[in-house]
């Protein structure tokens, strides 16, 4: 299968203050296929959240080497890395961050206007089909105050997805949820992987990483270790083996 996303000897070190640094990422090598749903786990401050913003060009790595569908991402400048995050990729955070003052429907809709791709029309029958899929239709136009954690992530999924990104990167994307709005979330984003869309998500949930395919490890800035757990069934009659198998893994990673 093709590779999305492949990271060489990645680096990054953070400057604390005058004289004082912090090296986060080691050398890590990373290959992610197209399709895969993936995830990463490990202790904080492992240096998982900063994997996921070196690989995405939100943040500079120090030194190293990542190419997102064949672009190496080091050597754009922060115009084409804005337009390759808006057009390419989706994300996810723990908290919505959706706008206070606009509708459900128009913070789902906003980057679509900003990447100026297709027409009005076009985007608004995207924009509700995802809310539609993701069971938010009737939120259309509510404000954010106007709805729950589990729906503005949904709404929050929604937004990441209205661009037809090639991958989702999620940092905790059900962190702040209970277990049911997480376990919700989880099964569509499962769907939207289903249906050929990358992921990668970062989080400290076992229950939500036993639903992905790939589990890798991160320990002191590298990945010290990789799970393969296949793809998630729809009927979900494996979840606990699922759980057990990820869980009994971790415990032997030391985690
Ligand atoms: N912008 C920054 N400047 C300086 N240090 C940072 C910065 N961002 C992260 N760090 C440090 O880098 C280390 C790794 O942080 P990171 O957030 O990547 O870990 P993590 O594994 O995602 O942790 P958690 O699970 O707690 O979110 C931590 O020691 C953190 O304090």
């Amino acid at each position: 299968m093709n590779n999305i996303l492949e990271a060489r000897k990645l680096n990054k070190t953070y400057d604390i203050g005058k004289n004082n640094s912090q090296q986060v990422l080691r050398d890590v090598d990373l290959d992610i296929s197209q399709g895969e749903f993936v995830l990463v786990m490990g202790p904080s401050g492992s240096g998982k959240s900063t994997l996921l913003y070196n690989i995405s060009g939100m943040d500079r790595m120090t030194s190293g080497n990542v190419k997102f569908c064949g672009k190496e991402i080091a050597k754009m400048n922060e115009d084409e890395l804005s337009k390759l995050r808006l057009t390419m990729m989706g994300f996810i955070f723990q908290q919505s961050s959706l706008l206070k003052n606009l509708s459900i429907f128009d913070n789902i809709i906003l980057s679509a206007f900003r990447a100026k791709e297709e027409s009005r029309q076009a985007i608004n029958e995207r924009a509700t089909q995802l809310m539609e899929q993701t069971g938010i239709l009737e939120l259309r136009d509510n404000t954010i105050t106007q709805a729950s954690g589990g729906q503005l992530q949904r709404a929050a999924i929604c937004r990441a997805l209205i661009n037809k990104p090639q991958i989702v990167f999620g940092d905790e994307p059900t962190g702040a949820l209970n277990s049911k709005s997480a376990g919700e979330v989880m099964d569509i984003l499962l769907e939207i992987n289903q249906s050929g869309t990358t992921i990668l998500l970062v989080t400290h949930d076992a229950k939500v990483a036993a639903k992905t395919e790939r589990v890798l490890f991160m320990s002191d800035g590298v990945i010290a270790g990789e799970k393969q757990l296949g793809k998630c069934s729809k009927d979900k009659s494996d979840a606990k083996d699922r759980e057990n198998e990820l869980t009994s893994w971790l415990a032997q990673m030391g985690f």
